[in-house]
Parts: structure tokens; sequence; C-alpha cells
């Protein structure tokens, strides 16, 4: 079987689109339009292209964005407290803390000052929390992009069995709950997984995010499978590369997101749907 496409380009497109649609029918009501501070430390390059994408999404959208490009050697103790202000501002529905951070900067101190209501990550205890309990308020992006892509696709995740491979706060851990509220039987591995193969053989939807160039080998996916690749490796010669060895995965695939062009996309997108449900949920 040869893999059909899950087109992160399109879809994100839609979604943003969609997204537009709300804030013109807000902003023609009176109301003014979202808005999403994006805090960036330091110049890493991969950092500054997302930040990039995600303020040029934020255009498309009609999302008013405010940049605050800190240098590097920034104290903690400053970007507290510039969370603390945008946390008071009322002209400000979302903040997002570019991550990684610094060594010196302790991150999830930084995220857990963001006022949850703004936390448009979703990476707050607070809003990960209620992904646990089945009441999300804010949820990560991108594993909420990950699920849109497949209901968008028409996908239907119920009895399924679902291999996430990664377990960190950012991918694996929320998109296992995300499947999991979508009723899939969820297995997360990890480095000290036994049989990694095995467990990939037996799934039918396969998420990988563990930033390893080929991580997850083509051979290992069973024949029909859905794959969700999160990885985003850049190689020597500057080309972008997901977790999975593509080419051969395909080959077994029935759906397969391709790097670039997947779940990066959505990622953004996402973004941009959670700003404007920040909005709603703090201004009506
Ligand atoms: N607080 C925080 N929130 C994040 O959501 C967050 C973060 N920190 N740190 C890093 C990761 C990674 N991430 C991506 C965003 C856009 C693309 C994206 O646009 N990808 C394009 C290509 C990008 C390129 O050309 O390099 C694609 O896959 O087609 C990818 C990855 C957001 N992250
Ligand atoms: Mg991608």
């Amino acid at each position: 079987m040869t893999a059909q496409i899950l087109d992160g380009k399109a879809i994100s497109q839609e979604i943003v689109s969609e997204v537009r649609a709300k804030v013109d029918a807000r902003v023609a009501s009176g109301k003014r339009a979202p808005a999403l501070a994006v805090i960036l430390v330091g110049s890493d390059p991969a950092s500054q292209v997302y930040v990039g994408n995600k303020k040029r999404q934020c255009e498309n959208a009609g999302i008013t964005s405010f940049a605050y490009d800190l240098p590097a050697d920034t104290s903690e103790a400053d970007v507290l407290k510039l969370v603390a202000e945008l946390n008071t501002r009322d002209d400000v529905d979302g903040i997002l803390v570019q991550l990684p951070l610094p060594k010196h900067i302790d991150a999830d101190k930084v995220i857990e000052l963001i006022d949850p209501i703004k936390d448009v990550d979703g990476f707050h205890p607070y809003n990960i929390g209620r992904l646990v309990l089945k009441m999300p308020l804010l949820r990560p992006c991108t594993p909420r992009g990950v699920m849109t892509l497949l209901e968008k696709t028409g996908i239907d995740l119920v009895g399924k069995d679902a291999v996430v491979v990664g377990a960190s706060n950012i991918v694996g851990r929320p998109q296992a709950l995300e499947l999991l509220l979508a009723r899939a039987t969820v297995t997360v591995c990890h480095s000290k997984t036994k049989d990694l193969a095995e467990k990939v053989r037996g799934a039918d939807v396969v998420v990988a995010g563990v930033g390893i160039p080929n991580f997850v080998k083509g051979e290992w996916i069973k024949e029909g499978a859905i794959v969700i690749d999160v990885g985003i490796n850049r190689l020597e010669n500057g080309k972008l590369c997901g977790d999975v060895e593509f080419d051969v995965a395909k080959e077994r695939a029935s759906w397969i997101t391709p790097v670039p062009g997947g779940v990066g996309l959505m990622t953004v997108a996402t973004l941009m749907q959670n700003t404007f449900d920040a909005c709603v949920n703090r201004l009506g």
C-alpha cells in the first residue's frame, strides 16, 4: 500500500481561514481583535523560524501580535517580570514563551507564572490538569493540531490501538491524553521501553515525537497504519526530516504526515485557534 498524505499545509490554511472569519465577525460586532504576545529570548535560528511563522499566521488570522525579542542574557527575573505584566494587561489575550529558553532561565517557573486563561500553549499545570480530567480549556498546540488534522481528514480513532513514541511534556504526554479523549487505546513509549519495534508493529496509529531523525523504522509500520510524525530535525545538508523513516513507512501506511508540510504547520494554526478561544474565554 502507498500512503495518502495528511496535508498539513492545506488543513492549516483552512483552520487559519476559519479563525480569520471568526475574528472578522468579532471585529464587525464592535469588539477588538484577539491579541497574542510572543516572547523570544535569544536568537536560536530554529526558534526564529517558528516565531516568524507564528507572526505571519497572526497577520493571516487577523490577530494582533506583540513581539518581545529579548537578548540571550536576559535574566530570569526580567522574563518573570514581563510575564507578570502581560498577565495584567487587558489588551493581551495570549502569552507564548518560545521554548527552549536559555539554560539560566527555569522554563517551568516561567510557564507556571502565565495566567492559565492566557496560556495559549496549554503548558500550564492547570491546563494539563484540565486535559487529564477530560475537561480541556486551552490544549497544547501540537497534539491538538494532530487531532484536528485527523478529524478534518475524516479519520476516526475510536477503539484504535495508538502508540505514542516519546513522553515529553509538550508532545508525547498531552498527545496520549488527546488520543485517549478520542477513545483510542493508548501506549506511551520512551527511552526505556522494551521491544519498541514490537509495540509499533501492533499500532493502528503511530505518533512519533522524539527528535531523532529516522528513529522509527519504516519496516515497523503495520500495513495500513496511520503515521503522524511530529519530529522536525535539520540535517547537515540543511534539509528537514522527521522522526520516521518516511520513504519506507509510506509504502506500508494508509496515511502519513510529511515533514515539512505536516504537523509543524498545524501547530501554528492551532495557536491561532487557541488565541481566539482565549480571547472569547476572557472577554466573551
Ligand atoms: N512555547 C512554545 N510553543 C511551541 O509551540 C513551540 C515551542 N515553544 N518551541 C518549539 C516547538 C516547535 N514548533 C514549531 C512551530 C512551527 C513549525 C513549522 O512551521 N514547521 C514547518 C517548517 C518550518 C521550517 O522550515 O523550519 C513545517 O513543518 O512545514 C514547526 C515547529 C513550535 N514549538
Ligand atoms: Mg511538519
